[in-house]
């Protein structure tokens, strides 16, 4: 089965996000990706990725993942956070890593992390 993967990434964190999916463009071409609107948007016109979009996050998009996640429809988040910026959907935030943790989905937030969970991910998926 195609790894479903979930991207996500604050405003500040998006250009990483892109340079990120633009390295590992190969591999996640064969995974199922679902992302917030607004980071699905950036990487399906820079990046070329087919991805299924929900609402931005602020507008429920981290919520709809998380019930995603809940349902067993995601394997890996990578949740590329800002920790410098307030967000009015914090709540939202907390309860999609949450759920990761109750469920025990990988979620990387931080690019260093993200890359070693779809490098892993990448390996495991050539076997
Ligand atoms: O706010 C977000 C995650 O909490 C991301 O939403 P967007 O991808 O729509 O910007």
């Amino acid at each position: 089965m195609k790894p479903r993967i979930a991207l996500i990434a604050h405003d500040m964190k998006k250009d990483d996000m892109i340079t990120l999916a633009a390295e590992y463009v190969d591999f996640l071409r064969g995974c199922h990706l679902t992302a917030t609107g607004t980071t699905g948007g950036r990487l399906a016109n820079e990046v070329g990725l087919t991805i299924d979009r929900k609402h931005s996050g602020p507008f429920g998009g981290d919520l709809q993942i998380g019930a995603m996640l809940v349902e067993g429809e995601i394997d890996a988040v990578i949740f590329l956070r800002d920790p410098m910026t307030p967000q009015p959907h914090e709540p939202d935030i907390n309860a999609l890593v949450r759920a990761c943790d109750v469920h025990n989905v990988a979620c990387a937030t931080n690019v260093s992390t993200a890359h070693l969970l779809l490098a892993q991910l990448r390996t495991a998926s050539r076997k």
